[in-house]
């Protein structure tokens, strides 16, 4: 039995939920960056032996529209899946309903479903240093929860929240650019999970490919890709009262 941790995880949260969760179920992992816009991802099928950790972030209470995508070209062949989503603090809505339904289309067997909290990774003084040691101890145990489950043979799929239809997707609009820092290095181009900013110049951003996922401002080396200050500033005042109160990691199995 292997472990598959299928996961979309531009600035890093969502991979340390999913790497903890997949760590508890098993050694022999295998993993699937759903970020790669170059991998083939039709060519990864399972089989119905093995565990998928499927994770991703909730943007806007859904889930980001290239891992939906690419999750749904995964043949699942009846594998066993946790699906994760995980948030900044705010909501995640229809996300987990969301992956279900990807995951079912891409023919796994939903065992237990997990939401958990990590940086937003926009305005990032919401969820600061999430997961902590408290999120931790709640995903180990369910990890557990879910280990046992899985040895017992019991492949039932929980109730899930999310509403369907889901909530109308939206863009938040954060683009960011280069700064004078920029040393034209191309890293942000390469890594960028659609391909929006140009190789030849990193300043040329395809406004309509890109999902605002930060990846570019998180890895740039030299920390000179930013958002528009008015615009964070803005996005901070707007999410001030729904983030602030700690919200818990959940779990349904
Ligand atoms: C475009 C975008 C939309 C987001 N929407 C939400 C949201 O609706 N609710 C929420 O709590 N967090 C939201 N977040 C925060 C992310 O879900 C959270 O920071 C997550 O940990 C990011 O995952 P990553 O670190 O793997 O990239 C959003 C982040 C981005 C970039």
């Amino acid at each position: 039995m292997k472990i598959y941790k299928i996961c979309f995880s531009p600035t890093g949260g969502t991979e340390k939920v999913a790497g903890f969760i997949a760590a508890k179920l098993g050694s022999d992992i295998v993993n699937i960056d759903l970020t790669d816009r170059k991998a083939d991802f039709k060519g990864v099928a399972l089989n119905d032996d093995d565990v998928a950790v499927i994770a991703v972030p909730s943007y806007g209470g859904r889930v980001p529209a290239p891992a939906a995508e690419h999750i749904t070209q995964i043949s699942g062949n009846g594998a066993r899946a946790v699906i994760v989503c995980v948030y900044g603090n705010r909501a995640y809505e229809d996300t987990l309903a969301e992956l279900q339904d990807c995951a079912l289309k891409a023919g796994f067997s939903i065992v237990a479903a997990v939401a958990a909290i990590a940086e937003h990774s926009i305005v990032r003084r919401y969820a600061a240093n999430r997961p902590d040691q408290d999120d931790y101890t709640a995903l180990n145990k369910y990890a557990e929860q879910i280990a046992a489950k899985l040895n017992s043979n019991d492949s039932a799929t929980p109730a899930i929240p999310g509403n369907r239809p889901y909530k109308k997707a939206g863009s938040v609009g954060f683009v960011p650019r280069p700064t004078g820092q920029c040393t034209s290095c191309g890293l942000c181009a390469s890594k960028c999970p659609t391909g929006a900013i140009s190789t030849d110049n990193p300043a040329k951003v395809d406004k309509k490919a890109c999902i605002s996922c930060m990846r570019c401002a998180a890895i740039c080396p030299h920390g000179a890709r930013k958002v528009n200050r008015l615009l964070l500033s803005a996005a901070n005042i707007m999410l001030k009262k729904v983030c602030s109160t700690r919200k818990e990691c959940e779990l349904y199995i």
